[in-house]
């Protein structure tokens, strides 16, 4: 078998011992680990043998991005190595929970107010992201997670350097992210589907928000933008609505 996971005690590069394989990437599998070294959890992300040097180069980008990216809501890069003619990618694992997993197996419930303040907190780390002329082009339900401490955003795989289209799909992606714990406590009152606007009782502005977000003429400029509106909202909102 060409992708085969390596059995849980393996040892690679004499630092890390494979502890458990999580999951299967666009480009390869990845495991989490005990680096000997630190003596903390990591993750290790193992390219795929099938197109070896295309997902090498993946590898290698995303261990770039990573590199370059110093931020407390983003995991840090640790080392990039190869053997056995594979290669690896090491950085930080993110303790917490998706929102995939918040909202559809735990039945997280967020408001209007809890959605907004949330959806700030992941334009923070993007609007840091996107100062490092880096666009995510992948900010996915399962690639934000949440612990206790704050929000983190994963998964670098598919970024790029700043580029007009992966900027319309960042901003795409957080408006279906902001739209998705909206819906976490819509309760359907009929069997007609409608569209969310007719959906959701949420404020105009919020709509008005969502709607620019998914425009794909670019209708903000940058996170800034989008920052300020979502500041503005926030301030309408009275203590019970909170
Ligand atoms: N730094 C990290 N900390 C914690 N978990 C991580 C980290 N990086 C990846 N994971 C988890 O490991 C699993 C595999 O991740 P990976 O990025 O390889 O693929 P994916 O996100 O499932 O798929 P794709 O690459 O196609 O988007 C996922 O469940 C992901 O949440």
């Amino acid at each position: 078998m060409l992708n085969r996971t390596f059995k849980n005690g393996t040892l690679l590069h004499e630092r890390y011992i494979l502890k458990e394989f999580i999951g299967q990437g666009s480009y390869g599998l990845t495991y989490l680990a005990l680096d000997q070294t630190s003596r903390n959890i990591v993750v290790v992300k193992q390219n795929r043998v099938r197109w070896k040097k295309n997902s090498r180069n993946m590898l290698v980008k995303e261990a770039e991005f990573l590199a370059s990216l110093q931020h407390p809501s983003i995991p840090k890069f640790i080392d990039i190595f190869t053997e056995k003619k594979r290669s690896y990618l090491v950085m930080e694992y993110i303790e917490g929970k998706n929102f995939e997993d918040l909202v559809l197996s735990d039945g997280q419930k967020y408001n209007e107010h809890e959605s907004l303040t949330i959806f700030s907190q992941v334009l923070n780390i993007v609007k840091y992201i996107h100062s490092k002329q880096i666009n995510h082009q992948d900010l996915r339900l399962p690639n934000i997670i949440k612990n206790l401490n704050r929000l983190y955003i994963i998964d670098f795989g598919l970024a790029v350097h700043n580029k007009e289209s992966a900027l319309t799909k960042d901003f795409e992606s957080l408006g279906h992210f902001l739209l998705f714990l909206l819906y976490s406590t819509f309760e359907p009152t009929s069997k007609m589907e409608r569209c969310w606007e007719q959906e959701l009782e949420i404020q105009e502005d919020t709509k008005r928000l969502i709607r620019k977000l998914f425009r794909s003429d670019a209708a903000y400029k940058n996170v800034d933008e989008i920052m300020l509106e979502v500041k503005k909202i926030l301030l309408t909102f009275n203590d019970t609505d909170k």
